[in-house]
């Protein structure tokens, strides 16, 4: 079965290894192979059970830690070739800490495209911590911190202890990246509390999809910083393949301009509809939710995008509907 691979990132010093190796003490982190760039950053010497393999410690919680000192790939393959063996116990999720300054979009074409990680591995949720003290700046000044935010499928403010009221950023990252919930991570306890349902390919899509409130996306694009938030609806069934065709060449020609995609879709003659989700270039393999989530039946889609005129896009996709509606 293939196993999820959960990305945590978040900009530099924003506190993925404080959140982490709190987590490292419970027990919910349990059944996860922990992959970490930096493995002296964590600390988790005081925790260390077992070496079973260099650079793999076996932590008491039962989660499997190992720092990435290749490639991602090599690290995940490796992984399963330790299992195979009997060296760690079996897992069932991965979850990455990316370095501060890492845009998730390579990270998650990797898992896309390489043939021997697909089919293993698939793409499972991308966490994004926010530093509250530090956002507007980063905001500003690194354009990382942006395709993190919006790449995200869960966002988790830190350092809400250093600021006085936080309202502002929480409207401001909800305007961004609609729907995707945003919690503090002084609140976050468990493993569970942090993957929250473990998104579109967990048991529970429909879960995922709602949480993504379509529905509540407003028609008219608005600019919040240097992104752009596009929503575009229609009412006929579209024809999949054609659409698909669409959204393909849309993602390879604009693709590092569309940070985010997220989109429920009626598609031919089906009942229920298809979620599609994508990062950059990146577009997540679709999934057929057993039922439509509310009453409507209207295709959506909500794009992120910097750089991109939505007007373009509006325009793009209205005479692809015409083309291809089913
Ligand atoms: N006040 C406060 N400090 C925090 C919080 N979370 C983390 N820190 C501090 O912020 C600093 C950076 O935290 P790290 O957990 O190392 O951050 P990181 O995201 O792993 O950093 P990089 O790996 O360098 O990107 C440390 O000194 C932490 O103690 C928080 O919620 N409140």
């Amino acid at each position: 079965m293939s196993i999820a691979l959960n990305v945590i990132t978040g900009f530099l010093g924003s506190g993925k290894t404080t959140l982490l190796k709190r987590l490292l003490h419970g027990e919910s982190l349990g059944d996860t192979a922990l992959l970490i760039n930096e493995f002296g950053d964590v600390g988790i010497d005081h925790l260390l059970m077992e070496e079973v393999a260099p650079d793999t410690v076996l932590l008491p919680s039962g989660c499997i830690c190992c720092s990435i000192r290749g490639e991602l790939k090599d690290a995940l393959l490796g992984l399963l070739q330790r299992r195979e063996r009997g060296e760690i116990p079996a897992f069932k999720r991965v979850i990455l800490e990316t370095t501060g300054l890492a845009d998730p979009a390579p990270i998650l074409a990797t898992l896309n495209n390489d043939v021997q990680l697909r089919g293993r591995f698939h793409i499972g949720l991308v966490i994004t911590l926010v530093d509250a003290s530090h956002a507007a700046l980063q905001e500003r000044l690194h354009p990382e911190w942006l395709a993190q935010v919006a790449a995200a499928d869960r966002l988790l403010l830190s350092k809400t202890d250093l600021v006085e009221n936080c309202d502002a950023l929480r409207e401001h990252l909800q305007a961004l990246n609609a729907g995707t919930p945003i919690l503090d991570t002084e609140d976050i306890d468990s493993g569970e509390q942090l993957l929250l349902g473990e998104g579109l390919r967990s048991a529970t899509p429909t879960a995922e999809v709602t949480r993504w409130k379509l529905h509540q996306a407003e028609s008219t694009p608005s600019t919040h910083g240097a992104a752009q938030v596009c929503c575009l609806s229609f009412d006929q069934p579209l024809d999949w393949v054609g659409f698909g065709v669409w959204l393909s060449m849309l993602l390879r020609c604009h693709g590092e301009r569309i940070l985010r995609v997220k989109g429920l879709l009626n598609v031919n003659a089906s009942s229920a509809p298809i979620a599609i989700h994508g990062v950059q270039h990146c577009l997540h393999a679709p999934v057929h939710l057993p039922a439509w989530p509310g009453t409507e039946r209207q295709s959506r889609l909500v794009f992120i995008l910097r750089g991109l005129d939505p007007e373009l896009l509006r325009r793009s996709f209205e005479v692809f509907s015409r083309r291809f509606a089913a």
